[in-house]
């Protein structure tokens, strides 16, 4: 016979109670996130998350004190074009299978799109989805892109005018690794829109590196470009899939980020993870879109790309986050903006930008554009240009021109790209 707690109810007699998490639910609370993520985490990756929880910002749905939906957020820091701004990382997202598709997880991101900004001066929500249709309809759009770069590596071949630079690449430890990574990070986190900052925590779980997550592959190895006078000025960490067959080596080199201060480091460290003997293949799943490792080839053709959503953006306060960025052009325009879930950002805004910054009123003038939160979550980072969204039919244009105009505002000279897992 089966033991019920006196008070059991089944699912279709519950009634659910929204909960706000405590210190004392992380281990409770944990356990019912990665069961709805299917996972089964070492004690070690428990307590390396566990770094970067924050109890204060993680609620979801308990019944009889069982978690049976959770949901939650960290506060990070994101690179704008221009700026920075204060995010909410969106996060840990489940419901238990047999409450789900009663709403549960729509009230629990009304109550994300109701504190964000409200009590805690977050004005943007960002999220990685774990699949794509779930997040539209609350206002969440594909704003940064990632790009699958796979490639024979005998086949590629550097163009003879890449200046390789005359520093060098060394293979260091993880500690030598971590320090100069963190400094060179630092220095580059202005220059790239939709970066994340990471405190101590946050680079002990980028950095982490459990067997569990080899899948036959070594650990990580770490190398560090060093430039002409010797200070390092670039990273990199990889993995390499052993593999032979009867035509000799074919092992694959996994690549998970690759940041350097100047081209010549960059080059070199491409050129390092390309050429590393018994080695004919690489791959890295989360390249930037605008990688510029194609440009360094003889045989652009040999590396493959495939194009897919990265990070979604929800803009909880559209004035607070327009004045956040800069512009790559002058711009003066009225943006009516409909937000189903956020009635402050239901309205008119006028925008006037540019280069060195952007003033945002409330606007009793005619728009000349209107769009919904989706479309201004979508082109805020200047990765998907306005002017696709109106081709598309998503944005109308009333005054003539001012789809191109403020497209080319919304600009950035480098696309947006994120390979913060959170
Ligand atoms: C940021 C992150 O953490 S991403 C991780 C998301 N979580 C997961 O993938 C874990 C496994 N999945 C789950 O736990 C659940 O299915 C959830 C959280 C995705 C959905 O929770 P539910 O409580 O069932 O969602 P809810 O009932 O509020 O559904 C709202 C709407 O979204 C739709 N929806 C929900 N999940 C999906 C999905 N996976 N694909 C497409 N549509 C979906 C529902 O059909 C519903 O549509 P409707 O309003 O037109 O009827």
């Amino acid at each position: 016979m089966v033991f019920m707690p006196s008070t059991y109810l089944p699912p279709h007699l519950a009634t659910p109670q929204f909960t706000e998490c405590t210190a004392q639910d992380q281990e409770t609370f944990s356990a019912a996130m990665f069961k709805g993520f299917h996972e089964e985490p070492s004690q070690e990756e428990k307590d390396v998350l566990g770094a970067v929880w924050d109890a204060d910002r993680h609620f979801g749905f308990t019944v009889d004190d069982r978690w049976i939906a959770t949901a939650g957020s960290f506060a990070r820091t994101m690179t704008v074009p221009g700026g920075s701004v204060p995010v909410s990382a969106f996060t840990a997202v489940t419901v238990a299978a047999p409450y789900r598709r009663r709403g549960l997880l729509t009230r629990m991101m009304q109550h994300e799109l109701d504190t964000a900004y409200a009590d805690r001066g977050e004005p943007i929500s960002i999220l990685w989805a774990s699949e794509a249709p779930i997040y539209g309809r609350f206002g969440f759009a594909p704003a940064v892109m990632r790009a699958r770069l796979l490639a024979e590596t005998p086949a590629m071949g550097f163009l003879p005018q890449v200046d390789f630079g005359d520093g060098s690449v060394d293979e260091v430890s993880h500690e030598t690794f971590s320090t100069a990574a963190k400094a060179i990070r630092t220095r580059l986190l202005a220059d790239e829109p939709g970066a994340l900052n990471r405190d101590d925590d946050w680079w002990a779980w980028t950095l982490f590196d459990p067997p569990a997550w080899r899948k036959g592959a070594t650990q990580y190895k770490w190398i560090l470009h060093y430039n002409r006078s010797g200070t390092p000025d670039g990273y990199a960490y990889f993995r390499v899939r052993g593999k032979n067959d009867v035509t000799g080596p074919q092992s694959e080199v996994q690549i998970h980020e690759v940041e350097a201060a100047t081209p010549q480091g960059y080059a070199s460290l491409m050129r390092y993870l390309m050429q590393i003997d018994l080695t004919r293949s690489f791959k890295m799943r989360n390249a930037r879109p605008d990688e510029p490792l194609r440009h360094l080839l003889s045989n652009p053709r040999a590396l493959r790309t495939e194009i897919s959503d990265g990070i979604y953006v929800r803009i909880v306060d559209v004035a607070a986050a327009l004045v956040a960025r800069k512009y790559l052009s002058d711009v003066d325009v009225v943006l009516e903006i409909e937000d189903v879930q956020v009635p402050s950002n239901n309205g008119r805004f006028r925008l006037e930008a540019g280069t060195d910054g952007a003033k945002v009123t409330k606007a009793r003038r005619k728009p000349d554009l209107s769009l919904s939160d989706l479309e201004l979550g979508a082109i805020y980072l200047g990765g998907v240009p306005l002017s696709d969204l109106h081709r598309a039919g998503r944005v109308i244009e009333h005054k003539k021109g001012a789809a191109a105009t403020v497209s080319a505002a919304f600009g950035w000279p480098r696309a947006p790209w994120c390979v913060d897992n959170f």
